[in-house]
């Protein structure tokens, strides 16, 4: 049984996701197309359920059978067998095939599994992976050979590359200044990454290209999520080619690609190794559409000719995919390029299995005629000449016309692609000087492939293709044998080298870019590792700091705004009293005589009410000078801790105080009556005084001798007389009463004021005037000082607010810094442990060193 491992059917599990977030089925279960000899590639990833979860274990599993590590003769060759579609199970002889195949197979599965494991697309989603910037080369022929590779799978093995030349890398920036161009192109920017190392990332490099832009500017120019993003595609292709170099390696069936000019004998050349006439030859170019070979016991022994229609994908069991034509019908078949897509033909090649190519009993061969390569069809025929089932390119040139450009531009690629590239020089029983001919064309081999050229005699080979079925020219077919049994070598016995070549070649790649994109991703999670660190360094006393700082800010705030109000109360309360307690004390109305009491009384009133309601906007125009001053305080204490982020409010004093204007003489009645023109308090006084005096003069008397005053009285008497005593009473009685009713008009003036100041005080104590009129002047203050408190408290808020949101950042993104630089030291380390691995199996020797 051949041994399979699909991650899928792993028993254990790791913490981490997978990196292909996919469950990879076994091909027979994935959909795969039916190639004819049941090839094994994946019509689309369509075929697999991206959102199923899969367990996958953290590390590389225990695969069943041999150890990678141990030597290769060590390994059972594990029995190969027939895949869906193959008549019989195939018995591989060649032992070193065997070998070869099973330790680059091992070697697949395990960089499979590796790669999966390595969750490397969840890592890209939670840390956009870096990819480097690239500079830009001018391309010179060999250049662009390489570079064509950006996107395939079969660049040359480059495990001999130093490690020196991985140096710290530069992350991809993400502006793109277009003025910046010319200076890239004329010296070039400092960069942590060499050119040569870009160039040489080929599986996971990008392919940008838009309009004149090179990769490099649109590296710069593109989001570091974009690149991640695109990034994450190739990942993602990269897991379906490993998956299809898995099924391939198991797959005994071998591709040989037949490609050339126009007319230059593909298809006599395809039926000379067939020796029969099968595809339709002609003088003038007729095969557009690829035309696969296939032994005919895969369809059951029956001869025909399945034409694939166009958009289809090819399954031999479902006959809507495909027009199934006698073989006579192939001449129309090869030409209906609106129709058809391509064409498989089931053909018997009842020769020997030593003679057949299609039955050798080694491996099942399937022939492909391409059509003719032209300026349009190259792009085509290379894509195709790249697929991993093609193990062997053979390309057919004209003796007559040597290469033209599409030529060359295909054996450029197809060189750099594949392990063998075969060129069979064709119509050479029309060249006359054949010695000349062979010279140019092998020169012209050598430029374009020296791997080929160096190896000429097994692979450059001069025929005469229709020459062959024919028999005629026993000469002509010696060349053709030797063409043959090469082939046959190096389909059959090279196999080892031939098919296991690119799958080694492709994980060396990977691993190489794994390795290249670990280092990098290590370097770049490492810095900003630092920088966070001391980011956080940074914050997390700053933010203490503030924590601590807005709770004395914010007492320091209280504490202002209640002194500046206790002051402006007290201050207003003192004045505004003073000013009540002295209102009768300044006299500022003319007296205009008795007649005009009344109007001096009722101008004296509004005086005083007048000097009232200076006295409280006097305190109102104190209270907004402190205002001014609490503000200047707050707004200072606001600088100084939040600085610039603190918004400083435009404060306009005069809007003070504007509402509630103090409307005093609205609310103080004071009426004037007629008891305001006179101070009685005084008359009593004074008559209480004459009293006293009286009685003490009494009581004086009597205390001196009673007997005196009473002889006064006689004594006046005897001298006026008692009837004028009598007289005079009355006169005397009217004179008291005039003098005291002169005395109290007289006291008017005085009055008044003593009056209306008494009235009014009574008035304002009731209403409790002073403390009012105080506190609305310290509320209103409060109210204003209010504001540039609560803007800084709110500063305050959102600076710290601020410094938690980028203190949790920056943790969150060391947590996250922290696992990609763990994670890819160990990518790193893995991959170069799994390079060595591959890198040490010598397919030629069939062994591991
Ligand atoms: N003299 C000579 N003629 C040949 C040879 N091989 C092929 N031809 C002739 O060249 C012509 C073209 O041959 P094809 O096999 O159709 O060429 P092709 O490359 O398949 O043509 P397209 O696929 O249509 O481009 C035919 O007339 C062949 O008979 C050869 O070795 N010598």
């Amino acid at each position: 049984m051949s041994q399979r491992y699909y991650p899928a059917e792993s028993s254990s599990r790791g913490a981490r996701r997978p990196f292909a977030r996919a469950a990879i089925p076994a091909p027979s279960e994935a959909g795969f197309s039916d190639s004819g000899y049941g090839g094994s590639i994946a019509d689309d990833m369509r075929n697999f359920d991206l959102n199923e979860d899969m367990p996958t274990p953290p590390r590389l599993p225990v695969l069943p059978g041999p150890s990678l590590d141990a030597p290769p003769n060590a390994h059972p060759a594990a029995p190969l067998q027939s895949k869906p579609g193959c008549l019989e199970p195939v018995d591989l002889q060649d032992d070193r095939h065997i070998e070869g195949r099973s330790v680059i197979k091992l070697a697949s599965e395990r960089t499979l599994t590796f790669a999966i494991n390595q969750d490397l697309q969840e890592m890209n989603q939670t840390w956009p992976i870096h990819y480097p910037a690239v500079q830009r080369l001018e391309p010179s022929p060999m250049r662009r050979m390489q570079s064509s590779t950006a996107d395939d799978f079969f660049t040359p093995d480059t495990s001999s590359h130093t490690r020196e030349r991985f140096k710290p890398p530069r992350r991809a920036l993400t502006n793109f200044d277009p003025s910046a161009r010319s200076s890239r192109s004329g010296t070039p920017e400092p960069r942590l990454m060499s050119p040569q190392i870009a160039q040489e990332f080929n599986i996971l490099k990008l392919d940008l290209r838009i309009g004149s832009l090179s990769q490099n500017e649109l590296v710069h120019s593109l989001e570091k999520e974009s690149i991640a993003s695109l990034l994450d595609g190739k990942l993602a292709q990269s897991i379906k080619h490993l998956m299809s170099l898995r099924d391939r390696i198991e797959d005994t069936a071998s591709k040989v690609l037949v490609t050339g000019d126009l007319n230059a004998g593909k298809s006599t050349f395809c039926n000379a190794l067939l020796r029969r006439k099968v595809l339709p030859e002609d003088q003038q170019p007729c095969t557009e559409i690829f035309c696969e070979v296939l032994d005919c016991r895969i369809n059951s022994g029956v001869e025909e000719v399945h034409a694939i229609y166009k958009g289809a994908t090819y399954d031999r069991l479902d006959e809507r995919t495909y027009e199934a034509r006698p073989l006579k019908d192939l001449e129309d078949i090869v030409i209906e390029v609106d129709k058809y897509s391509s064409a498989k033909i089931y053909v018997e090649d009842s020769r020997p299995i030593e003679q057949s190519l299609l039955r050798n009993g080694v491996v099942d061969i399937a022939l492909i005629d391409a059509p003719g390569l032209n300026m349009d069809s190259v792009q085509t025929t290379a894509v195709f000449a790249r697929q991993e089932e093609i193990d062997v390119v053979v390309f057919v040139v004209s003796a007559e016309n040597h290469f033209t450009l599409s030529a060359k531009e295909f054996l450029w690629n197809a060189a750099n692609e594949k392990a063998y590239l075969f060129i069979v020089v064709n119509r050479f029983d029309n060249i006359r000087d054949k010695v000349r001919c062979q010279r140019m064309i092998l020169e012209q081999i050598a430029n374009i492939s020296p791997s080929t050229f160096n190896d000429s005699q097994d692979l450059v080979h001069f025929v005469s293709s229709n020459a062959v079925i024919d028999g005629k020219d026993p000469d002509k077919n010696n060349d053709f044998d030797n063409l043959e049994s090469s082939l046959r070598g190096f389909v059959l016995d090279k196999r080892a080298r031939s098919k296991l070549g690119p799958a080694k070649s492709y994980l060396l790649n990977l691993l190489q870019d794994l390795e290249q994109l670990a280092l990098i991703n290590q370097n770049v999670a490492g810095r900003e590792l630092d920088a966070l660190r001391s980011d956080l360094a940074r914050l997390t006393p700053k933010y203490d700091e503030s924590v601590k700082a807005r709770i004395a800010v914010s007492d320091d705030c209280d504490r202002q705004i209640e002194d500046t109000c206790n002051t402006v109360y007290r201050n207003s309360r003192r004045e505004i009293s003073r000013t009540i307690d002295e209102v009768d004390q300044q006299q500022t109305v003319p007296w205009r005589g008795v007649l005009s009491s009344f109007q001096f009384a009722e101008e004296t009133r509004k005086v005083m009410l007048e000097m009232i309601t200076r006295s409280v906007v006097e305190a109102e125009d104190a209270a907004r000078r402190s205002t001014v001053s609490g503000v200047g305080a707050i707004n200072a204490l606001g600088l100084m801790h939040l600085k610039q982020e603190y918004v400083e409010r435009t404060f306009r004093p005069d809007f003070m105080f504007r509402k509630k204007r103090d409307a005093l003489g609205r609310h103080i009645q004071t009426r004037l009556d007629a008891f305001d023109f006179f101070d009685f308090d005084r008359q009593e006084k004074v008559a209480g005084m004459s009293l006293s005096l009286t009685l003490f003069s009494v009581a004086s008397s009597r205390m001196f001798g009673i007997s005196s005053w009473v002889d006064g009285i006689v004594q006046a008497t005897n001298i006026v007389g008692i009837r004028n005593t009598k007289r005079l009473i009355i006169p005397a009685i009217i004179f008291g009463i005039g003098a005291a009713a002169y005395y109290l008009v007289s006291d008017v003036q005085r009055a008044i004021p003593k009056k209306l100041a008494k009235k009014i005080k009574r008035e304002l104590a009731e209403m409790d005037y002073v403390h009012q009129n105080s506190e609305r002047i310290s509320k209103e203050v409060r109210k204003v000082l209010r504001f540039p408190a609560e803007e800084l408290r709110s500063g305050f808020q959102k600076n710290i607010e601020g410094l938690k949101i980028k203190k949790e950042e920056a943790t969150k993104r060391k947590g996250e810094c922290e696992v990609a630089n763990k994670y890819f030291g160990n990518l790193l380390r893995e991959s170069r442990e799994h390079a060595g691995v591959v890198r040490r199996y010598d397919l030629e020797a069939g062994s591991n060193h």
